[in-house]
C-alpha cells in the first residue's frame, strides 16, 4: 500500500490494489488535488533515473540513487538571486525530481557557502515593463507552486544569508537547518518598500505564527542564525561545514516514515493556500505588476540598489 507517490494513475494502482482503498479514494475525493498539484501529475522519469534537463548550470542537481535523496544546489553567483533564468531552472528542477519515481527527498542548498540566496534579483523589477515584471512574477508563483506542493521530503540547508526571496524558498520547505554565526533570514520586503504577497505572509505566520510573524513583516526583520532557532523560522542550527551532512543525517529520519502517509498528511495542511494562490493567480500578478511599477516603489528600489553597491 504505502507505494511511491508518483502521480494520480499510480495512486489509483495502489488504491485498486489495497484493502484499506476506500479510505484513500474518500480522501482523494475530498480533497480534489487541483490541476497543478504534484499528487496529479503523471510521472515522466527518464529511464536510468537519472535527470534534469536545463541546459544551464545555474542549478547543480546531484542524485543518491540508493537512498533516492537528492540535492539542488543553486549555483548563480556573487549571491544566487533570482533572476527570470534562476526561477524557471528551478522549477524544472524541482518538478523533474517530483516526477522522478526513484526520488523521495531533496535538499535545497547554495553552491556558494556564505550565502544561500539573496531573493529575487532586484534588477529583475527595477525600470522594467509592466509586462516583464508580470511574467517574472509568474515565473516566482510556479517556482513556489512546485516546492510548497512537492510531495517529496524537502528540507533547506541554509549555509548563508537568506534574506526575502531565500527565506521564501526555505519556508516553502518541509524543514531548515541553518549555519551558524552571522547570517541572517528574513522577509525584508517593507525594507524595499515591497509588500510580501499573502501566499508568502501565510507561510511565515504558519512557521513562527501570527504575532511574530505580524511583527517581523511589519519591520522587514532580518534576524541571526540564534533568533531565527528560538523564532522557530529554522528548525537547528549546524556549523557551515556541517549544514549538508547535518540535512542528509535529517532527511534519513523523515524518510523512516511511509511516503504516502507523510506527503498526503502535508498536502492536507498546505492544500487550501495552494489552491488559494491558483485562484487569485492573476490578480496576484496584476497587483505586483502595478505596484512595482508605480514610480515611488522604482525610487525606492533604487536608493536600495544604490545602498547595496555602496557597501
Ligand atoms: C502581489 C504582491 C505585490 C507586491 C509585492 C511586491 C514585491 C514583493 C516581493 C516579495 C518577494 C521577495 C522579494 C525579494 O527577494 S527582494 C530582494 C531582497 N534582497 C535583499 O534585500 C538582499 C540584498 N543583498 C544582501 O543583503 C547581500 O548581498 C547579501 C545577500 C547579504 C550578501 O552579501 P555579500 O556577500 O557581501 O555580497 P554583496 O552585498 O557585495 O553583493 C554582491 C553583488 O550582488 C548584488 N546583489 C546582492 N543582492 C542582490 C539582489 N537581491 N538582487 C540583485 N543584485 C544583488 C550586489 O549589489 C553586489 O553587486 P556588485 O555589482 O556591487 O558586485
Amino acid at each position: 500500500m504505502y507505494s511511491f507517490i508518483l502521480g494520480n494513475e499510480s495512486i489509483k494502482m495502489a488504491l485498486s490494489v489495497s484493502a484499506g482503498g476506500r479510505v484513500w479514494r474518500k480522501f482523494f475525493k475530498t480533497f480534489n488535488f487541483g490541476p497543478n498539484s504534484a499528487l496529479k501529475r503523471f510521472p515522466t522519469c527518464t529511464a536510468n533515473g537519472r535527470l534534469y534537463s536545463s541546459s544551464s548550470d545555474n542549478v547543480l542537481v546531484s542524485k543518491d540513487e540508493k537512498s533516492g535523496i537528492a540535492t539542488v544546489r543553486m549555483n548563480n553567483p556573487p549571491v544566487n538571486s533570482l533572476n527570470s533564468a534562476m526561477l524557471v531552472s528551478l522549477r524544472s528542477c524541482f518538478e523533474e525530481l517530483e516526477n522522478d519515481k526513484s526520488c523521495r527527498a531533496l535538499i535545497l542548498t547554495s553552491q556558494k557557502p556564505k550565502v544561500f540566496c539573496a531573493g529575487l534579483d532586484i534588477l529583475e523589477i527595477y525600470r522594467k515593463s509592466p509586462d516583464y515584471v508580470a511574467q517574472f512574477w509568474e515565473k516566482l508563483q510556479d517556482m513556489w507552486l512546485s516546492l510548497y506542493g512537492s510531495r517529496l521530503v524537502t528540507m533547506a540547508a541554509i549555509n548563508g544569508h537568506s534574506p526575502a526571496g531565500g527565506c521564501l524558498l526555505s519556508l516553502a520547505c518541509d524543514y531548515r537547518i541553518m549555519a551558524e554565526g552571522k547570517f541572517t533570514i528574513g522577509l525584508n520586503e517593507t525594507q524595499l518598500d515591497l509588500v510580501a504577497p499573502f501566499w508568502l505572509r501565510q507561510t511565515m505566520v504558519d512557521v513562527i505564527g501570527y504575532r511574530q510573524a505580524e511583527m517581523a513583516l511589519m519591520i522587514g526583520a532580518l534576524y541571526t542564525s540564534n533568533k531565527a532557532l528560538q523564532l522557530g523560522l529554522v528548525d537547528k542550527l549546524a556549523p557551515i561545514e556541517d549544514v549538508q551532512t547535518v540535512a542528509e543525517e535529517e532527511v534519513k529520519n523523515w524518510l523512516k516514515i511511509p511516503d504516502q502517509a507523510r506527503a498526503i498528511t502535508k498536502m492536507a495542511s498546505r492544500k487550501p493556500l495552494l489552491d488559494e494562490l491558483r485562484k487569485r493567480k492573476q490578480e496576484d500578478i496584476q497587483t505586483f505588476r502595478d505596484e512595482t511599477t508605480r514610480e515611488s516603489v522604482q525610487i525606492s528600489i533604487q536608493q536600495y540598489l544604490e545602498k547595496l553597491k555602496a557597501k
